[in-house]
């Protein structure tokens, strides 16, 4: 409701041009920020000012630009005490580098923060625990009950707890609300799409209150999710390394250089494989001719039978977005209810419009758009009016 009553404050009156992959930035990061660490970053109104956020928001454009020199991290992170690591850190001639810097100190000194007021409150009492932003029963709260409960064999250290703070926020934010934005944009590309979701949304609201079964089961709602985290998986590949030597089976025959025929290939442990998550979610011979093509209403009839017979070993939905084994991700559901709640808001409220502004989406860790080619700050504006009176939540 605070995204909502922000964007009316902006645009009543005459419809505005609005930075949207900047407001769905900062909704999924007070999401999480409530929902896993019970502290509010963002009162989202349009003028305040949230250092974490924005340090969070120029992380990925950073980092993704020193792809090479991230391999070496998991060799240097055992040299020496912290302070050396650091001065060697400075030491390195690369302005991504220096840049990542004070943005890591940002969000470090704020996960500090948020743990130890966590940890005064759980020591203060009950009656201070329920003064919590989710009242104590926020992911992290949890955590840190079943670490103190936990034996000292199996207790994780401060330091492992803060680092799992900066790991929700970061696998929730830009992959959530990168993939909003995509949903705008191709709802602003397909106005018919957008005017049928309208209707489902409204016909669906009762009252002013649509409870979570009815919302997660409307059908088109469902589809546009669906189809959007198809085509456009925020992270385009990911890497896995076999822990031992492994011959890994091929679905169908490659010819190779020598022109014979290969159907499996012998993997050495440790192998470094990127899997991409584009190649067998648009995969033609899974899901017809027109795999690469964003067509929700193909979720609304039944999949092909060469889908349900491949087995992708996905946690959701025939898809690798989420990816699948004991590394998924394990925020699927959460990022879905998610983006059914803020599009339901969005949608019953306001109609959304290309912009004359060329959109550009980047490859990195999770894609992002940004205005033309060279730029590498996220941004994308649509033209956004009020639809109707504008009241449902
Ligand atoms: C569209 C939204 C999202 C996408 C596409 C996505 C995708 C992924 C993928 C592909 C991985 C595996 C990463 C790897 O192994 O390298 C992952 C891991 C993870 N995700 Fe998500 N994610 C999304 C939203 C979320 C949300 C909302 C949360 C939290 C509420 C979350 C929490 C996590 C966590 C904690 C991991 C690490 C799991 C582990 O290593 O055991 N994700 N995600």
């Amino acid at each position: 409701h605070r995204l909502r009553d922000a964007i009316i404050a902006q645009v009543r009156g005459c419809p505005k041009e609005i930075d949207m992959v900047s407001w769905m930035g900062r909704t999924a990061l007070e999401i999480i920020g409530q929902v896993g660490l019970g502290h509010s970053f963002d009162p989202l109104t349009a003028d305040s000012d949230n250092k974490y956020g924005d340090a969070l928001k120029s992380l990925t454009p950073q980092i993704d630009q020193v792809h090479e020199l991230r391999r070496a991290l998991p060799y240097i992170y055992w040299w020496g005490p912290a302070w050396f690591r650091r001065w060697m850190l400075k030491m390195v001639p690369n302005k991504h580098v220096q840049n990542a810097i004070p943005i890591v100190d940002v969000m470090d000194r704020k996960s500090r923060e948020i743990f130890e007021a966590k940890v005064a409150a759980m020591e203060g009492g009950e009656e201070t625990v329920l003064r919590q932003v989710e009242k104590g029963k926020d992911i992290m709260s949890i955590l840190i009950k079943a670490n103190n409960a936990a034996s000292e064999t199996d207790r994780l250290c401060s330091e492992e707890i803060i680092a799992q703070m900066s790991t929700f926020v970061f696998a929730a934010t830009d992959s959530t609300s990168n993939t909003l934005a995509r949903i705008l944009q191709l709802l602003a590309l397909h106005p018919e799409i957008q005017e049928k979701l309208r209707k489902e949304i409204l016909e669906a609201h009762a009252g002013d209150h649509l409870p979570y079964d009815e919302l997660a089961s409307l059908p088109l709602l469902d589809a546009v999710c669906r189809e959007t985290l198809r085509v456009y998986p925020p992270g385009t590949t990911l890497t896995r390394e076999p822990r031992k030597d492994v011959v890994m089976p091929l679905s169908e025959p490659i010819r190779g250089r020598d022109g014979k025929m290969i159907s499996e290939v012998p993997i050495p442990k440790g192998t470094e494989i990127i899997v991409g998550t584009i190649g067998i979610n648009c995969s033609k011979a899974l899901w017809g001719e027109d795999a690469s093509e964003w067509r929700p209403e193909r979720w609304l009839s039944p999949l092909p039978d060469a889908l349900s017979n491949a087995r992708v070993p996905g946690v959701y939905s025939n898809l690798m977005t989420f990816h699948g084994g004991k590394r998924a991700c394990i925020g699927f559901k959460f990022s879905e209810t998610e983006m059914k709640c803020i599009m339901s808001v969005l949608l019953t409220n306001f109609i959304f419009e290309l912009s004359n502004k060329p959109i550009y989406w980047n490859v990195a860790g999770a894609w992002y758009p940004s205005v033309g080619k060279d730029s590498d700050q996220p941004q994308m504006p649509l033209k956004v009016s009020m639809y109707g009176g504008g009241s449902s939540g």
